[in-house]
């Protein structure tokens, strides 16, 4: 963008001329006692982009990937980023966070004057400060030796110790690095991190803890919202906090908040949003994901009732999605993006889900202690006798598939009511009540399927499958004979030229292809159903390029035994980190140094090494993955050999002993171990049991096989272990469905929320600060912290802005141009200079100013409808007489005119009207037309 000489040099002066005086006025106006460790924003002047009047040269946009190319060496889009300064979190946590220790800016030939602002930076409690605090008594944050943070206040110094006095009373000797400062009283629970003085880990982890006591489970993190899970019901929602929330009677940090910003942005910018919600496992993620849901459905209701339907989805996945685990008593065992659609006016008109990567294994395994799938249980305690006798339906202790982990229910929960509710919820979506029982069937041929055993045939091992009860329920209910199912489950049929060679199966494989069908109808029923909800949602659903979508996703994992779920599950975390990264850190920080305005530099861990160490072809996780399972003889402890071999020089990388390896993720190192990789990742069924489900008379399983057909040619030889080149592995699928998903979050404007677990045991009131902390790490809430102090979250083109709140203006500008409009209004409403920059193209604002602003716009809004009311009240009163009078002078007239003829009339034909009746007539005349 070129920028008149005239114009910008006129807008600067006066721009310099404000900040000039402002300076004076902080000199004047600073207290000579101030401590001297305080941390501050880093140097900022509002001014004009020095030096430079037009773009930048090279300034040019990489077309692939859509990165600015205009970058220095070392600079953001790297690798990992060098660090300008040592992060006072990530890389010594007892460092003091002080003014001194802020990070130094990166210097160009353009701001060389920013350089004699830059404070040095520092690591350590300086003399100066220890003085500062002994002197005024501050607060200190002392490490305990097992680690904890003690508040107390430093007595005196010796060298590298000082003696401590605890708020206990007691007094201890600890070494300096031990301490970190503390904030003063009066930021105790702040709203926003950004808000405290010191951002050391002690004081972010008591700040959340403070509120979270005081039921304030909500803090900002500058643009992220930090859920903590109460595991409580806590009173701040329903319609009250809906319609406060809306009419902006409330502003304190909300999911409400969140939705209401990113529905106000969706109809103000005509820009799709999307809401992304992650944390770990029972964090609240899905809780959240429906308070979301709730207030947009508020906000976007009409008389569609779709909004309902919406909501009322939650119900069906997670029935079906959903089960109890060691961490989550409702824990969603898949991912799951929920676009909203809202019309031009606001209103809900239609919504698609769309999931990823349900867990099978959970159907047919189940660990000590954990669930199935909630809806076998819920349809067992909660189905007529009528439906259990059609379905030959038992109690769900009688199944193998639900009685292997000794855990049938669940606190507080009701499996027969949450039924009657599923069932509702089916009615909704519009499901016919012979589909509603094709499900149900389905279901319990699965139960059916999991009773089923074999009995040794001869010294091989071989089998033949034991013809009881759970054949004949199964063969059934799947519509099939009982023979076909034996056959299909106890043999494997291998076209040998014109011939078919028939082959009994062992023990081990016969179990397997049991569970490969039961979970293949699982996944299958499951994909089905949210084809369904789908086709139900879309009823009225218009493409008008405004979305909200919510993302819940599995959160990162990291156990003692990490397996292919995991691998799936971080590398799903890994590109999420990626998309956060981005939009916090590396565009935010380009877009600032490709607009000229002065800027501190911020850096972040990139972690594109590691899904490089993913993703890369040929020589990465997942390609190597596929690889081997396209050998026969490959095995587990192959597979991890080759990732050795390959990945040594990753440094994301680590072999481990035996069939381990290590991976250096953004939140951490996970040992995953490699048994069952293959085999999950081929995630075989056998021909024979295609075949089979192909026969059977149920419709729904006929619409399985044929998908399944359709989708993927499936290999003659699973039983000799390899992949068919023609079929997609669990690991290429998942990577393209992660793709399809980032693509599709890269076209919205990002909301993110981290939901935190404050501790393991789902108690409320309980907050245990390392898990709290390792959690903030993982999610790098606190380099957002930092970012967002230095940062301004708020930018608009000057058009933009100009457009927006130029009318505010008290004097018509009358240059017409944008820039001095936009700046015309800052000045108006004395928004500081530190409080803003002037960009090439945009104006970038901090936290705070913008909603400052558009009070104002809505004030002066609302001033102008009302003035517009009483104008337009007064015109339509003033018309209304004028009308009124017209009326009646013409009805006088007339009925005057009336009572004339008759008058006339009764005197010509009348001879003995009296005196006074004439007299009585004339006044009646001269009453009504008067
Ligand atoms: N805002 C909240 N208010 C009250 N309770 C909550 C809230 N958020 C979460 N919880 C409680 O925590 C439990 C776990 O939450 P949720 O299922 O949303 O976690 P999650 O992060 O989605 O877990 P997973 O990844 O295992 O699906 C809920 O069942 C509920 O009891």
């Amino acid at each position: 963008m070129m920028i008149s000489a005239s114009m910008s040099s006129l807008t600067r002066s006066s721009l310099e001329e404000m900040l000039e005086s402002l300076r004076r006025r902080d000199e004047e106006e600073k207290p000579k006692d101030l401590p001297p460790a305080l941390p501050s924003r880093p140097p900022s002047r509002a001014r004009l982009p020095p030096g430079r009047r037009s773009l930048p040269n090279n300034f040019k946009v990489d077309g692939e990937n859509g990165v600015m190319g205009h970058r220095r060496k070392g600079s953001f889009g790297t690798k990992k980023v060098k660090l300008n300064v040592e992060s006072p979190y990530e890389v010594k946590s007892e460092e003091i966070v002080s003014e001194q220790s802020s990070p130094r800016p990166v210097f160009t030939s353009n701001d060389a004057s920013a350089e004699c602002e830059a404070p040095p930076p520092t690591g350590e409690l300086e003399d100066d400060n220890v003085v500062y605090f002994i002197k005024k008594k501050l607060h200190v944050w002392c490490r305990q030796p097992k680690g904890k943070w003690e508040l107390g206040t430093i007595q005196s110094t010796s060298g590298e110790e000082a003696s401590v006095s605890l708020s206990n009373g007691n007094v201890i000797k600890v070494a300096r690095s031990e301490l970190l400062p503390a904030n003063p009283d009066i930021l105790e629970g702040v709203e926003d991190l950004i808000q405290l003085s010191y951002l050391n880990e002690p004081s972010v982890l008591h700040n959340l803890q403070s509120r979270y006591s005081q039921d304030m489970i909500y803090s900002k993190s500058g643009p992220i919202l930090i859920a903590l899970n109460p595991f409580k019901d806590v009173q701040i929602y329903g319609d009250d906090y809906i319609s406060a929330y809306r009419q902006k009677l409330m502003d304190r940090p909300h999911v409400y908040a969140m939705a209401d910003a990113a529905y106000n942005e969706m109809m103000r910018d005509e820009a799709n949003q999307s809401i992304i919600i992650s944390g770990e496992s029972g964090s609240g993620k899905t809780e959240t994901a429906k308070i979301a849901m709730q207030y947009l459905a508020a906000l976007g209701g009409g008389c569609s009732g779709i909004e309902n339907e919406v909501l009322l989805t939650n119900f069906i996945l997670e029935a079906f999605g959903n089960a109890k685990t060691s961490r989550n008593d409702n824990s969603s065992r898949f991912g799951k993006l929920i676009e909203i659609h809202f019309s031009t006016m606001g209103k809900i008109c239609g919504a698609k889900i769309q999931t990823f990567l349900l867990e099978k294994s959970r159907v047919v395994q189940l660990a000590l202690d954990e669930r199935s799938y909630h809806i076998f249980y819920q349809l067992c305690a909660g189905s007529s006798s009528d439906l259990k006798e059609r379905l030959n339906l038992r109690a769900a202790s009688e199944y193998k598939y639900l009685n292997q982990s000794d855990c049938m229910t669940i606190d507080g929960v009701d499996d027969a009511k949450k039924f009657h509710r599923l069932m509702k919820a089916l009615d909704v979506i519009r499901m016919c009540k012979e589909d509603q029982e094709l499900v149900f069937k389905m279901l319990t041929a699965i139960l059916w399927l999991g009773n089923i055993s074999f009995q040794d045939t001869d010294n091989e091992n071989h089998i033949e499958v034991v013809n009881d009860e759970a054949v004949t329920n199964a063969a059934l209910l799947m519509g099939c004979s009982s023979h076909e199912l034996m056959e299909a489950l106890s043999t494997h049929k291998i076209q040998a030229g014109k011939d078919t060679i028939t082959k009994t199966l062992t023990l081990r494989q016969a179990i397997d292809a049991r569970d490969a069908l039961a979970k293949f109808i699982y996944a299958s029923l499951f994909g089905w159903l949210v084809e369904q909800v789908n086709k139900s949602l879309e009823v009225g659903k218009r493409r008008t390029g405004r979305s909200i979508s919510i993302l819940d996703i599995y959160g990162f994992e990291s156990f003692q035994k990490n397996s292919f779920e995991q691998f799936c599950i971080n590398y799903a975390n890994e590109r999420l980190q990626q998309h956060f990264n981005r939009h916090l850190f590396k565009l935010e920080q380009e877009d600032y140094e490709l607009d000229g305005i002065d800027w501190t530099k911020v850096d972040f861990e990139d972690n594109q090494v590691c899904l490089d160490l993913f993703e890369k072809k040929p020589l990465g996780l997942l390609s190597l993955l596929d690889e081997e399972s396209n050998f026969p003889r490959a095995s587990d402890l192959t597979l991890a050999n080759k990732f050795k071999q390959h990945l040594h020089a990753n440094p994301c990388f680590k072999g481990e002993r035996g069939r381990a390896f290590s991976v250096c993720h953004y939140a951490g190192e996970v040992l995953y171990d490699t048994s069952g990789f293959l085999e999950k990742n081929r995630d075989p069924l056998p021909s024979d049991s295609i075949q089979l489900l192909s026969s059977c008379s149920c419709e729904l399983l006929q619409l399985f096989a044929k998908t399944l057909n359709q989708s993927q040619k499936q290999s003659n030889s699973l039983y000799g272990g390899s992949l068919d080149s023609q079929k997609q592995s669990v690991g290429t699928k998942f990577k393209g469905q992660l793709f399809k998903l980032m693509h599709q979050l890269e076209t919205t404007t990002p909301h993110f929320i981290r939901c935190i677990k404050p501790n393991t045991k789902q108690q409320p009131g309980v907050y245990d600060e390392d898990l709290v902390l390792q959690q903030l790490k993982c999610c790098g809430v606190l380099e957002v912290v930092r970012i967002s102090r230095a940062g301004y979250p708020t930018r608009m083109t000057h058009q933009e802005f100009s457009r927006r709140y130029g009318f505010l203006l008290s004097e018509a500008n009358t240059s017409q141009d944008s820039l001095s409009i936009s700046v015309a209004v800052l000045q108006q409403f004395n928004i500081p200079p530190e409080m803003y920059q002037v960009g090439f193209t945009k104006l970038y604002l901090r936290t705070g100013q913008i909603g400052a602003l558009e009070d104002r716009r809505k004030h002066l809004l609302q001033g102008i409808l009302g003035i517009q009311k009483s104008f337009r009240g007064y015109q339509a009163r003033r018309h209304y007489h004028e009308l009124k009078n017209g009326v009646t002078i013409l009805q006088s007239f007339v009925r005057g005119e009336i009572a004339r003829r008759e008058y006339g009339v009764m005197v010509k034909s009348s001879m003995t009207i009296s005196t006074e009746n004439i007299k009585e007539i004339e006044a009646a005349t001269t009453l009504q037309s008067g």
